[in-house]
């Protein structure tokens, strides 16, 4: 941990010994306060005086450190840091626990600097926690923003964004060797935008979105680094006045970005719906604004402009960078398996045929390709480790106290490979899906807790239903119009990395070359 701060504040600052010193001393004292506080009968790796087993741990493999863990100290286990007691879960019955037989209490969301500023100051639902605030907005998303009515009425905005994101890798990179990642990562944004504020209608509008569309793929990047980079004032919360990486000022620097264009969109929008009379499709941003304005018509549901802006942010962080890399996990095991590729491509001629492109009426027919992306989310949940909880009160999980504050871990990557739970866990099978019965036994909405990609319970993701969607569709979209190939000498690998969202290791590179019959249809 000294040599962590050490080098950190070589990099960053000019920090004398003396803070380091008094870091150690802090941790020190934190470590005997939570170490008081330990459940400890409950078995866990031992770790060292002060650090406990913080320098064990490895930060890019976290997920499957956690899971050999439980395979040495069962299905619940205690890991000392010097700050905070962590408890990682692993068993079926010890999540049904924690995600509903027990969700009021563990409904608390731990949260660091940067994802509190840059959420509006802990305003958005992700971080809020369980209470009538919380409640409310989530009400508002789940009701008003992201519901099937909701989503239908978007629809022709996003099929409008990404036939022109089709267009484009038609134009520039046929041919040539292209990161899916990013491929995925524009498509993705640039549909999510339609939703969310694509319907102004007007040439003048049209170019205003365009322009905020491009900027905001910018800005939500350096948010992502942010926010997955570890922060020492995080660990060590004595020490968050320092700030020492700099982290809490340049998250209320990019905040300002992003509110800079939240701003000026919303001005636009009201604008807008004054000269025109409020023409244009029903966006996410005019549901919202509606809000804000008169209320929802239960008489209640007014949302503050902030509020607005926070809901907004929450669609795009939540969704867009966690879509976009199971997008290229999927891409990348379709390349690995050719006789899954081929199967998908037969799904689509049978079902869309190379003289159509893909609509999203062909959808819930792509059951083929349903098995695969769920498959793909078994092996690669983009969240293994789903988003942490804290109990509110000291409470019993598993015959174990776990005191109040512990930040609590929810494995799914350990439930997804489980042996017991799955043949050849880590063999990529669709077809495991496709031979189930019941429909509903492996839903998405966690209603089976060996498979909780999107979690599962009253905090389940709002978005998982958008997620599939725009998943299904975009990834059937860039299948259908392109064949994707590894360039010549070239080797595929399904490395990954843990951080905020697992991706690839290394960054999957894939030639494209048209496939449909008619290349007007591009
Ligand atoms: C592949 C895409 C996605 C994955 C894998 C994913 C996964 C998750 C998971 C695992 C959780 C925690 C659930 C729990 O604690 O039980 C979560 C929460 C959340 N997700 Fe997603 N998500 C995705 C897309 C989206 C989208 C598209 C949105 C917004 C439109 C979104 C918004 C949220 C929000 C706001 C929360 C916090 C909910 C709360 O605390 O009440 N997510 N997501």
């Amino acid at each position: 941990m000294a040599t962590f701060l050490v080098s950190l504040l070589k990099d960053e600052t000019s920090a004398s010994l003396f803070t380091i010193s008094i870091a150690i001393l802090v941790s020190a004292g934190l470590y005997f306060l939570t170490y008081l506080r330990t459940p400890n009968s409950m078995p866990g790796p031992r770790g060292l005086p002060i650090v406990g087993y913080m320098p064990f741990l490895r930060p890019n493999h976290l997920h499957r450190q956690f899971t050999a863990l439980a395979q040495a100290h069962g299905p619940i286990y205690k890991i000392q840091t010097p700050s905070k007691l962590l408890v990682v879960v692993s068993s079926p019955a010890l999540a049904r626990e924690v995600l509903r037989a027990n969700e009021s209490t563990f409904s608390v969301r731990p949260t660091s600097i940067a994802v509190k500023i840059l959420g509006y100051g802990g305003m958005e639902v992700g971080t809020l926690p369980w209470g009538p605030d919380w409640a409310g907005l989530r009400k508002i998303l789940v009701r008003d923003v992201l519901s099937n009515r909701a989503l239908d009425t978007c629809r022709a905005l996003r099929e409008r964004a990404v036939a022109a994101g089709i267009r484009e890798i038609r134009a520039d990179s046929v041919g040539k060797p292209t990161r899916v990642f990013d491929a995925a990562f524009k498509l993705v944004v640039d549909s999510t935008l339609a939703m969310l504020w694509g319907g102004g209608g007007g040439a003048d509008f049209a170019a205003e979105y365009r322009e905020a569309t491009s900027e905001f793929r910018e800005l939500e990047s350096e948010m992502l680094v942010l926010m997955g980079t570890p922060n020492v004032s995080d660990f060590i919360p004595a020490l968050a006045r320092f700030d020492l990486q700099g982290i809490e000022k340049k998250s209320k620097k990019l905040l300002d970005k992003f509110d800079e264009i939240l701003s000026s969109v919303i001005e636009e929008r009201l604008r807008a719906v004054e000269k025109r009379g409020g023409n244009g499709r029903k966006d996410f941003l005019q549901v919202l604004l509606d809000l804000n304005r008169n209320g929802g018509s239960d008489g209640e549901s007014y949302v503050t402009t902030n509020q607005v802006k926070a809901l907004l942010m929450d669609i795009l962080v939540g969704g867009t960078d966690t879509t976009s890399t199971m997008l290229e996990w999927t891409m990348a095991q379709l390349v690995k398996h050719p006789d899954a590729m081929s199967k998908v491509y037969k799904e689509l001629n049978e079902i869309v045929g190379q003289n159509d492109i893909v609509e999203e009426s062909h959808l819930p027919n792509l059951t083929y390709l349903e098995a695969v992306i769920k498959e793909t989310f078994r092996i690669h949940p983009a969240l293994p480790l789903l988003v942490p909880r804290c109990p509110s009160r000291t409470c019993e999980l598993g015959g174990y106290t776990i005191p109040k504050g512990t930040i609590v871990y929810l494995n799914a990557y350990a439930l997804h490979t489980d042996p017991q739970l799955w043949e050849d866990p880590l063999e990529f099978k669709p077809d495991r899906f496709l031979s189930v019965e019941d429909d509903t036994k492996f839903d998405f909405q966690g209603n089976n807790f060996q498979f909780l990609p999107f979690g599962s319970g009253r905090r389940v993701c709002p978005g998982q239903p958008l997620a599939v969607n725009t998943l299904k569709y975009v990834l059937a979209t860039l299948l259908h119009s392109f064949d994707w190939k590894l360039p010549a000498g070239t080797e595929l690998e399904l490395e990954d990395k843990f951080g905020i969202v697992i991706k690839k290791m290394n960054p999957l590179v894939l030639v494209p070359t048209p496939r449909l019959l008619n290349l007007e249809l591009y």
